[in-house]
């Protein structure tokens, strides 16, 4: 288990992402690559955005501008707010990439030749004003099933009911309004997922240490109702990727372009070629993580994404992989472990891209820096039920756990230190029975949190860190070195050489949720950052004479005003 290729489910283009798409997807996903980087093994991350489909379309015209120059501007402004939060992606692509487009076109081709894309007639629903087939969102109107009355063509979000365009009452052109439309016969790819099915439920059955979300998901899919059902792959459409069997033009389907839900997975490997040829690479660079014939036979391959996304990642795209492997040239890695997410909810409600409704990423940062939301993000995470957002229960985690606990702990160790020894580990004193009593604790924890942190149990991991910390301020409690200096300052020199070391081993431990704060101690400190895994050498590591610094405040409390004036602010609908 040296290398680790981790994917984070890619977020859709058309607009801001709020917390719920973070910790649904990217954010546990950077835990995780932190984490296994902190362990010295090698690590590729890979994100991207999402950019086709009909509504990246639609929220262009409605910017008034092209599709692409409108994507271009979005992924800048998401690639900024991954850095503001830290997101530590060794590439965060683009699914419209030229290498995506290869991709998509040379597995499309590679599946035909499986037998495993057949072309199908189709009635489509066709607009005479807009001179143009009406797929998905381009087209609104009744929902045969509820009567909302503007239901789109791929789905109701009154009921929620997945439809075709030809299924609306009423049906009228999104773009043009006009209800001068007609169904024509059109011609369309699937994707033979049904002659997958064994395939995937024996594969889906002998992943028996995945989450049960995940793993539920899949066979609902698998085997409710009529089953695995094929899918259309292929829209008319101009923006997204043009229908290619490989490098050959496709007959009968020109003008036509793969469905996002195609070309989206796709783009997890198009990512590390987008990373291979940013930095001059080769092709042997990039396969290596990807091609199990060319290298990649002993990455373990994790996924991470909220639950609307897991159908796709076991069936959908399995399918792909499979498929193509199954035609026989060569192999690509398929996924070893799905980490699926149930929903954040935001103080009674839901977050809402399309509603405005809740925090978005760069609302946050304009008021706290990324840690504080990291922190009460992960330590939250949404793994077994969903979870919700309030303004008190973050106020509670960061003044609590963060300012509290381990801003105190560091502030108060280094100022002591500073005005009793000077800016340097002091020495004097033994270990004694408290000291034994913390590493036995520290010991027992460490390798807790390592475990939860191996497993992907983040709440858990999050918990046991804040144990952690505690350990420490109640060790700093018993032992009170301001005391103790006035009796035995040899005995106060020895805690809090020892309480210095152990800013350290925080430091380290918590760089995957906190990773400024941890910055911030270790360089304070003059230290690096080698994981503890023995706790009582670790708090050994810092020697006797060596200088540091005492950080500013780590961690400012939230105020109960500040609450409440977000509260009023974060009410509403975004403008
Ligand atoms: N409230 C939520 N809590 C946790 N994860 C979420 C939530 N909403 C979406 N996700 C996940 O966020 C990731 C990125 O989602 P994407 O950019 O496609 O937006 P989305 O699913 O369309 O959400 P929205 O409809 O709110 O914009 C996906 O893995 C998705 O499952
Ligand atoms: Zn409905």
């Amino acid at each position: 288990m040296d290398r680790i290729l981790i994917t984070s489910a890619i977020p859709y283009i058309n607009g801001i992402k709020h917390l719920g798409n973070l910790v649904g997807s990217q954010l546990p996903a950077d835990l995780f690559a932190r984490y296994n980087r902190a362990r010295g093994r090698e690590v590729m991350f890979l994100c991207a955005t999402d950019e086709h489909g009909t509504p990246a379309e639609l929220a262009a015209a409605k910017a008034g501008k092209p599709v692409d120059e409108y994507c271009a501007e979005m992924w800048q402004v998401q690639k900024d707010l991954s850095d503001g939060f830290g997101l530590s992606f060794d590439k965060f692509g683009r699914s419209s990439s030229e290498q995506n487009k290869a991709l998509t076109q040379y597995f499309a081709g590679r599946l035909f030749e499986a037998g495993l894309i057949e072309e199908r007639s189709e009635t489509q629903v066709y607009s005479h004003a807009d001179g143009r087939f009406l797929p998905d969102r381009y087209i609104e109107g009744t929902c045969p099933n509820c009567g909302y009355d503007r239901a789109r063509g791929d789905q109701c979000e009154n009921c929620t009911k997945q439809l075709d365009p030809t299924d609306l009452i009423d049906p009228r052109s999104a773009i043009s309004g006009s209800t001068e439309l007609e169904q024509r016969e059109t011609k369309h790819l699937y994707l033979l997922q049904s002659r997958m099915r064994d395939q995937l439920r024996d594969w889906i059955n002998s992943k028996t240490d995945w989450p049960v979300l995940t793993t539920s998901i899949a066979k609902k899919w698998l085997d409710d109702g009529d089953g695995l059902q094929d899918r259309g792959i292929t829209r008319d459409l101009d923006w997204g990727v043009p229908v290619m069997r490989g490098t050959e033009d496709w007959p009968g389907m020109e003008g036509k372009v793969f469905y996002v839900w195609f070309d989206a997975p796709i783009e997890y490997i198009a990512a590390a070629h987008e990373w291979a040829d940013a930095q001059g690479l080769s092709q042997e660079d990039w396969y290596r993580w990807w091609r199990t014939d060319q290298g990649a036979e002993d990455v373990r391959y994790v996924q991470f994404m909220g639950k609307d996304n897991v159908p796709f990642h076991t069936l959908s795209f399995p399918t792909t992989i499979m498929g193509t492997n199954g035609v026989g040239h060569e192999t690509w890695k398929l996924v070893d472990y799905i980490k699926s997410f149930n929903y954040l909810n935001y103080d009674g409600g839901q977050f809402s891209t399309s509603q405005g409704r809740g925090v978005f990423m760069d609302q946050a940062l304009s008021i706290l820096p990324a840690d504080y939301w990291r922190w009460w993000l992960l330590r939250n995470a949404p793994e077994t039920s969903d979870a919700e957002f309030t303004w008190q229960s973050f106020q509670g985690a960061v003044n609590k756990d963060l300012a509290d606990v381990l801003g105190n702990l560091v502030s108060r160790v280094t100022k002591f230190c500073r005005s009793k020894f000077g800016e340097e580990v002091p020495s004097g004193g033994v270990n004694g029975e408290a000291e034994a009593r913390l590493i036995n604790e520290l010991q027992t924890r460490v390798e807790t949190y390592t475990r939860h942190m191996e497993d992907i149990e983040i709440r858990k991991a999050a918990s046991e860190l804040r144990a952690i910390w505690v350990a420490g301020n109640e060790y700093l409690q018993s032992t009170a070195p301001w005391a103790a200096y006035k009796e035995d300052p040899a005995r106060a020199a020895g805690i809090i050489r020892l309480s210095l070391n152990l800013i350290r081993l925080y430091a380290v431990l918590s760089a995957p949720f906190i990773p400024n704060a941890s910055k911030t101690m270790l360089e304070a400190l003059n230290a690096d950052d080698a994981w503890p895994d023995d706790v009582a050498a670790a708090l050994a590591h810092l020697p006797e004479g060596h200088a540091f610094t005492v950080p500013e405040n780590l961690f400012a409390k939230i105020t109960d005003d500040q609450r409440d004036a977000w509260v009023t602010q974060f009410a509403g609908q975004r403008a």
